[in-house]
């Protein structure tokens, strides 16, 4: 199906991190960027941080396909909040309490935590810095980077890449003006995700985040992923803690397998029909 006349889809988010989420394993509707571009507009399209797609499960390791689509029409293959939503709507149709999602990151373990609360196994960090990928070989721990008051990141993949500067203040950052120059950075050649984290103590952090082909979004799940992660590398945090976004809390853990376990909740706010002239 060409056709995005018709096409239903449900507005949700994760702490304000919002998508619009397209079930298509049943019309077969095949997004582009061009489509993504539009249906992410607030002004002319529905609006949203990310596009998200639940397609056919390409494997028996998987209950569906997730495709996911910033707002710039950029795809990638990681997004902690929409994998929670989507996680809820497959385990509240099939009345499941567990449900495996496959992405271009990998499978994506996914638990109900109760009510709208739902617990995801995001997989493995990634630490090399050719996974993540940078353009030369650098010690992730210390990217040796920066951009006023953003300096020396941590590296951390999860599947995409993220850019984790500690500061004393994150309230003070210009993440507006800082974030999109360093999304662009030399040194990452997909271009990268931006946090600016605060630690608060051993088990809490604050992080705001300009997201790549996206901007500045009220959280960002992979984002407390990376942050907890580069924190706990750093010895500024232990292994679990509350990641404090704009929106709210995530709980992330790094666990001893070295996947991380992120825990959050879901909002599904409307649903409707798009209409084609959504594309003239
Ligand atoms: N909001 C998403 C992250 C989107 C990442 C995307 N901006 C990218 O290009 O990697 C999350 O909750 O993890």
């Amino acid at each position: 199906m060409t056709d995005i006349n018709g096409l239903p889809f449900l507005k949700m988010h994760g702490l304000g991190n919002d998508f619009v989420v397209l079930d298509v394993r049943d019309s077969g509707f095949a997004l582009t960027s061009d489509r993504a571009r539009a249906i992410a507009d607030r002004r002319t399209g529905i609006g949203c941080d990310q596009v998200v797609v639940i397609e056919p499960a390409r494997s028996n390791l998987s209950d569906a396909w997730m495709s996911l689509w910033n707002a710039d029409g950029s795809e990638t293959a990681a997004c902690g909040n929409a994998t929670r939503c989507v996680a809820w709507l497959l385990m509240q149709a099939a009345g499941i309490d567990r449900v495996v999602i496959e992405t271009k990151a990998g499978l994506l373990d996914a638990e109900s935590r109760g009510g709208r609360m739902v617990a995801v196994d995001m997989g493995p960090a990634r630490l090399d810095w050719r996974e993540l990928p940078l353009a030369k070989a650098v010690d992730t721990l210390n990217l040796g980077i920066g951009l006023g008051a953003l300096q020396n990141p941590v590296g951390v993949s999860m599947g995409n890449p993220h850019a984790v500067f500690f500061v004393d203040d994150v309230a003070a950052i210009d993440l507006a003006v800082l974030g999109p120059v360093l999304e662009h950075h030399d040194i990452f050649p997909e271009r990268a995700n931006i946090e600016a984290a605060q630690v608060l103590g051993p088990d809490r952090i604050r992080m705001r985040v300009w997201e790549r082909g996206t901007g500045i979004t009220s959280a960002c799940g992979t984002g407390a992923c990376a942050t907890l992660v580069a924190a706990a590398r750093r010895g500024l945090t232990g292994r679990k803690a509350d990641v404090v976004l704009d929106g709210g809390a995530l709980t992330i853990e790094w666990l001893p397998d070295d996947h991380v376990l992120m825990t959050g909740p879901v909002a599904l706010v409307a649903e409707g029909r798009l209409d084609s002239s959504l594309l003239s």
